[in-house]
């Protein structure tokens, strides 16, 4: 890698297949796979269109937890509330659970049932979301426990809602003057539901609302500095999860035409999480594979091990424990990973716009501050991490930051990207005081930074983890991004992304997964991130650090380029040779203390950082 060789074309994505043979599209494939679905009620036994309509119920649920779980990271057991939620909502209004009197204009029609379940999921939700969603680590499980069981009791203790014994009455939909009132004729309706749930999951997740859902798991610190919402993502995901279950609950209590809490309760949340994650959690198709492997199993078990063993008792519930144990270990990815090795889909390289250019900010004059420290404080308990720091960064200019290890270069960095808030003093981007502002609002006002230890999401391409960076530059929603009304959008995001690739030099690299690159490229690739967002200020963290030396020189050609179009860039660094050839000037820390500043000449003599550095010689 090199990042002053000359940008090479766009090359298209590396081909998987092993010979010249042509392999289908994800498209053809996906036709064939409906094609199957299609005929199946015409071939298969009642009995097995009924379980290929439970498989797609339970697929819809598994759908939202490929959303919520595996691209965001947030683990739920509580879906199986928010089915029954969808589930009770149609059943009290279409079963006349209300009484003529009451409502009597909204009785009877299961469509209404299903916008007045999506609309009771949608804001239960939006109230559960946000006592829960601020919750991390093992603390949002078990938020998600508390409320699917609080939800479970709700459904069992209200009379309106049928307590224990249930609801029934229930009637059957109604589409086009025929009533969906078998097993085989909810078959359609429900699989259209899952094609239609698996194709606007699939579209999301490729696109920029997509991605800033996936920089979720690359930790939130990432995904503020790239300009991601990250409060509202997790909302959006976990809304859209409860969506897809509610809608689930809809078809199960139309099918069923009777309900009661039972299917509600925590053991399917357990259920739906089983199925995501043995499918693939991070899969669509996954969740599809993993509901159909475990509802079989499932009903296998039940139906074989009391005829196997001649006597009934729970068995099954022990053998499917040992089964998931055993499938989770041989398979940590998901079974979705064994099939998509088999499957003879070629690779599909996303459609960039190269015609379309994004708009680009005005820089600052050269030679006015941009950034701005002053007499900045941090302290932890008793520790002075920084002391009372002063720093003026310059459009135009290298500014180093430098000084032995622990001395509080990093804490620094922190408050002038908006990571962390100095206890006391003030930092000035662009002349706007930032105190007590978040790293995303010093993005949105042209902060870019990289990372000390390197942050990628490692299985996702090259190009998506640069488009990241440009998140801010982008518009499209999550409405347009899963129906593709977004494309054009879209394609201007990742010709961005292209773009900065090639400018850095790793244009060759683009469709390869960012985890396969050397920690050095994953370095450059992160401050082709930064560069997406079209930034006037520049924090790098450490970036020479793992670079080999020819890496090194095209890293300063780099800089030295971008100090040169106006840009004003901030390093942390500790390679001495590096900084010195480089930077305009110095800023050195010893003890969280600015002990000197001026030229990398003025500084390397002055007697303080010599007694810093190599204690007084
Ligand atoms: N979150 C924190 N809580 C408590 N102390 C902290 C915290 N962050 C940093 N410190 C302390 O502040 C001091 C400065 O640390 P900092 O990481 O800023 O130094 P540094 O110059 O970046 O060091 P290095 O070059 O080794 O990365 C250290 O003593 C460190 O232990």
């Amino acid at each position: 890698m090199s990042v002053s060789q000359p940008a090479r074309a766009l090359a298209p994505a590396p081909a998987t297949s092993a010979g010249p043979r042509r392999r289908p599209s994800r498209l053809m494939v996906g036709a064939v796979f409906a094609a199957l679905l299609a005929v199946g009620p015409y071939l298969l036994p009642p009995f097995y269109v009924s379980l290929l309509d439970y498989i797609g119920i339970a697929s819809l649920v598994a759908l939202g937890l490929t959303l919520l779980t595996g691209t965001a990271g947030m683990t739920s057991f509580g879906q199986a509330a928010f089915v029954g939620l969808g589930a009770y909502t149609t059943g009290v209004l279409s079963s006349g659970a209300l009484g003529a009197d009451t409502l009597g204009w909204l009785q009877g029609s299961p469509w209404l049932g299903l916008a007045a379940g999506l609309l009771v999921t949608f804001v239960a939700a939006l109230a559960i979301g946000s006592l829960t969603l601020r919750l991390s680590g093992h603390y949002l499980p078990l938020g998600t426990i508390a409320w699917g069981i609080s939800l479970y009791y709700l459904f069992g203790s209200s009379t309106l809602l049928g307590g224990q014994s249930g609801l029934g009455n229930i009637p059957a939909i109604a589409l086009f003057g025929l009533d969906l009132d078998s097993p085989a004729r909810m078959y359609w309706l429900i699989w259209a539901f899952v094609l239609a749930g698996a194709v606007t999951s699939q579209n999301l997740l490729d696109s920029r609302e997509g991605r800033a859902i996936r920089a979720l798991k690359g930790g939130v610190t990432m995904a503020e500095a790239m300009g991601v919402n990250s409060s509202r993502a997790r909302m959006v995901v976990f809304i859209l999860a409860a969506l897809q279950a509610s809608a689930a609950g809809w078809l199960y209590a139309h099918l069923q035409r009777f309900i009661n809490p039972s299917p509600f309760g925590l053991h399917y949340g357990i259920d739906y999480l089983f199925m995501s994650v043995v499918g693939g959690a991070s899969s669509v198709w996954g969740a599809l594979l993993g509901a159909g492997v475990i509802t079989v199993l499932k009903q296998w078990l039940q139906d074989l091990l009391p005829a196997l063993l001649g006597r009934s008792g729970n068995f099954e519930v022990i053998v499917f424990g040992v089964l998931m144990i055993v499938i989770l270990q041989s398979s940590s990815a998901g079974l979705w990973s064994l099939v998509a090795r088999l499957l003879p889909v070629a690779a599909r390289a996303p459609r960039i716009d190269r015609a379309s250019r994004l708009s680009r900010r005005a820089l600052p004059e050269r030679g006015s501050v941009v950034l701005e420290a002053r007499k900045v404080t941090r302290r932890f308990g008793g520790l002075v991490a920084n002391n009372e720091m002063d720093l003026q960064l310059r459009a135009g200019e290298i500014l180093g930051l430098i000084g032995p290890n622990g001395a509080g270069k990093s804490t620094m960095f922190n408050q002038l990207s908006g990571v962390d808030t100095p206890t006391s003093g003030q930092v000035l981007l662009c002349g706007a005081d930032m105190r007590g502002k978040g790293s995303r609002a010093f993005a949105s006002r042209g902060l870019s930074r990289t990372f000390q230890h390197v942050r990628l999401l490692p299985q996702m391409s090259v190009l998506e983890n640069v488009a990241i960076g440009a998140h801010l530059r982008g518009h499209a929603g999550v409405l347009p991004a899963a129906w593709r009304l977004d494309r054009k959008d879209e394609g201007a995001l990742l010709a961005e992304a292209a773009r900065q690739l090639e400018r850095v030099g790793l244009g060759d690299c683009m469709h390869l997964p960012a985890g396969s690159l050397a920690l050095g490229q994953q370095r450059i690739l992160e401050i082709a991130r930064a560069l997406a967002a079209d930034p006037c200020v520049l924090l790098l963290d450490e970036p020479a650090a793992g670079l080999r030396l020819q890496e090194k020189q095209a890293l300063g050609d780099l800089l030295r380029k971008l100090r040169a179009e106006g840009l004003a860039v901030l390093l942390v660094e500790h390679d001495m040779d590096f900084v010195m050839g480089l930077v305009d000037r110095l800023v050195v820390m010893e003890f969280g203390t600015r002990i000197a500043a001026g030229l990398p000449e003025e500084v390397q003599n002055d007697p303080a950082v010599l007694e810093a550095y190599l204690g007084g010689v």
